[in-house]
C-alpha cells in the first residue's frame, strides 16, 4: 500500500448503496468536492436529501456495469459483500475502487482523516481495527486543535516568502526550520513579526 492524497475535485465517483456506509464515505468525498452519483434500490434519509439539495446525483436501481463507465473513483458500499466483490473484482484494474467489505478486494481503503486546514492526519490500520485508527484520530484531535488551521497558513505564506528571498539555501533552510518552532504555534504576535520583518527584506 502506498499512502497518497489525491485530488477529488469534480472526479466522477460512483457510490454503490445507499446505507449508513455510502452515507459516511459520500460526507467524505463531498469534503474533497468530488463529482458524486449514487446508485442503489434503497436510498437513506440522508442522502436523499443531499440529492434535492442537488449536491450529489442519485439513482433508485440496482447497480449496472454501465454505472462506472468514465467512473475515477467507486465505492463498492451494498450490504452484499458478493456485490461488492464483483464490482471490485471486474474494476479495479482500471479505476480506484473501495469495497467496504473486504480489504483485500478493492485496490486502496479509507483512513481515518482529521483535517485542520492545510494540515491532513490519517491513519490506517490496514483493516486489522478501524475503531483503533478511530481512537489515534480522536488523539490527534485533542492535540492539534483549529487553531492549527491558522498556524498552517502562516507557514504556508512565511515558506512562499522565504523561497523568494535573496538569501543562500542555507539560510532558507535554517528559516524553514525556525517557522516549525513551537512559539509560532502558539504566539499569533511572534507569526505577525517574523511576516513584517520578512516583507521588508
Ligand atoms: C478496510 C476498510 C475499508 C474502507 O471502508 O475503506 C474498512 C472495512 C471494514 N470496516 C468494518 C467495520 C467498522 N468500520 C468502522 C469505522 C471506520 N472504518 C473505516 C475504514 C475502513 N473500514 C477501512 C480500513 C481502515 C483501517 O483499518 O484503518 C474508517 C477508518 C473510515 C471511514 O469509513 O470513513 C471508519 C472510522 C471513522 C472515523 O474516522 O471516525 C467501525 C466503527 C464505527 O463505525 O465507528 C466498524 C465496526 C467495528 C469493527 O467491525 O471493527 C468492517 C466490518 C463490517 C461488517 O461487520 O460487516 C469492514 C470490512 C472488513 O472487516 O473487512
Ligand atoms: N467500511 C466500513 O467502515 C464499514 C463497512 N461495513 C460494511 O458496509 C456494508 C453496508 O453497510 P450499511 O451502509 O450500514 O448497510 P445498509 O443496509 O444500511 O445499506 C445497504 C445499501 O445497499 C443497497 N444495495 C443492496 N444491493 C444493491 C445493489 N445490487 N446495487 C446497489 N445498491 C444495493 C441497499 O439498497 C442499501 O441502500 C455492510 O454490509 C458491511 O459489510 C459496515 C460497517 C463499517
Amino acid at each position: 500500500m502506498f499512502p497518497l492524497m489525491v485530488d477529488m475535485k469534480n472526479k466522477k465517483c460512483v457510490v454503490a448503496g445507499g446505507g449508513s456506509i455510502a452515507l459516511r464515505k459520500v460526507r467524505a468525498l463531498l469534503e474533497a468536492d468530488a463529482r458524486i452519483t449514487v446508485i442503489s434500490p434503497e436510498i437513506c434519509p440522508e442522502l436523499e436529501e443531499l440529492e434535492r439539495k442537488g449536491v450529489i446525483a442519485a439513482v433508485k436501481r440496482e447497480v449496472t456495469d454501465v454505472d462506472f463507465e468514465g467512473a475515477f473513483f467507486v465505492v463498492a458500499a451494498t450490504n452484499n459483500p458478493q456485490t461488492n466483490h464483483t464490482i471490485a473484482s471486474k474494476l479495479s484494474d482500471r479505476m480506484l475502487v473501495n469495497d467496504v467489505s473486504a480489504i483485500a478486494n478493492g485496490n486502496c481503503h479509507v483512513p481515518a482523516s482529521l483535517q485542520r486546514g492545510r494540515l491532513t492526519l490519517s491513519v490506517s490500520t490496514m483493516g486489522a481495527s478501524p475503531i483503533l485508527a478511530r481512537k489515534i484520530k480522536e488523539s490527534w484531535a485533542q492535540e492539534y486543535e483549529e487553531d492549527m488551521e491558522e498556524y498552517l497558513d502562516f507557514l504556508f505564506n512565511a515558506r512562499e516568502m522565504i523561497k523568494k528571498a535573496n538569501l543562500t539555501p542555507a539560510d532558507k533552510k535554517g528559516l524553514l526550520e525556525e517557522i516549525t518552532d513551537n512559539k509560532y504555534r502558539q504566539s499569533s504576535l511572534l507569526r505577525k513579526d517574523f511576516q513584517r520583518i520578512f516583507q521588508n527584506f
